[in-house]
């Protein structure tokens, strides 16, 4: 079974076709990057994924099920689609216990996955005070919260530095080699291009291509195939 599976997936808003029959897979122990210019349907592709943006046709399930119908789905998924939704007035460590709370986890894994991610030493502070990478690095541990096998994620890389960079892309990596599949919505083609096993190309709505990275990319860079495949679709709607 595909731990994501999205098939013949529609969704407009009035005359926009922000979805227009998507159909792609993502398979345990691959890390998947979902490619497109600005309102390519990315956003919409993962919030129908994950149950916060319904569909009018087609379907979109991880592990052979809808979101809604996951029993505990944080053991199964951890997304991080938007920083800007942790409370500003919480440290760090408490946005983590509210929703470790929520889903039936021990404390003791807020710990961890603070660890995790490097930011133990600030989960005394406000998220006000955080700079966009340590709100990145807050999500990411949210996302992690629950040991789930799937991860979705919309810009994980957006605001780290460097070396946040560098940790993501060995987080994201280990995470697939023990089996656990990662879908990545990604501008930054540099970072897609030395993470992704696969690569899935959007453009106004529609797949433009999907495949493992290495067939994609054999004598140019993935930022001169994007470019190519893409330009036709170019301009935001
Ligand atoms: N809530 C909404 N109401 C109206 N139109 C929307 C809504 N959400 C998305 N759209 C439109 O759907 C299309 C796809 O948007 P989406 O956010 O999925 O693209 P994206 O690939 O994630 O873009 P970006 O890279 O800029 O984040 C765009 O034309 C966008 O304007």
């Amino acid at each position: 079974m595909s731990a994501i599976a999205i098939s013949g997936l529609r969704k407009s808003y009035g005359p926009v076709h922000a979805v227009d029959d998507v159909t792609f897979a993502v398979e345990p122990g691959r890390v998947v990057g979902l490619l497109g210019p600005n309102g390519a349907g990315k956003s919409t592709t993962l919030g129908v994924l994950l149950g916060l943006v319904a569909a009018h046709a087609g379907s979109a399930t991880i592990q052979g099920r809808a979101y809604a119908d996951l029993p505990r789905p944080s053991h199964v998924v951890g997304a991080l689609l938007d920083a800007g939704g942790q409370h500003p007035g919480r440290t760090g460590r408490d946005h983590l216990r509210v929703l470790a709370t929520a889903a039936r986890l021990p404390l003791e894994r807020v710990e961890e996955v603070l660890d995790l991610v490097g930011m133990t030493p600030a989960a005394h502070r406000r998220v006000r005070t955080y700079s966009l990478g340590m709100r990145q690095r807050l999500g990411l541990a949210a996302a992690l919260l629950g040991r789930p096998e799937v991860l979705v994620l919309d810009e994980p890389a957006n605001g780290l530095d460097p070396a946040g960079m560098r940790w993501l892309r060995t987080l994201l990596r280990s995470f697939a080699d023990d089996g656990g599949a990662v879908l990545l919505a990604s501008h930054v083609l540099a970072e897609v291009a030395q993470v992704a096993d696969d690569v899935v190309v959007i453009g106004h709505g529609r797949v433009l291509t999907a495949g493992p990275l290495t067939d994609l990319v054999t004598d140019s860079s993935l930022e001169d195939v994007y470019l190519d495949l893409t330009a036709a679709t170019e301009g935001v709607r």
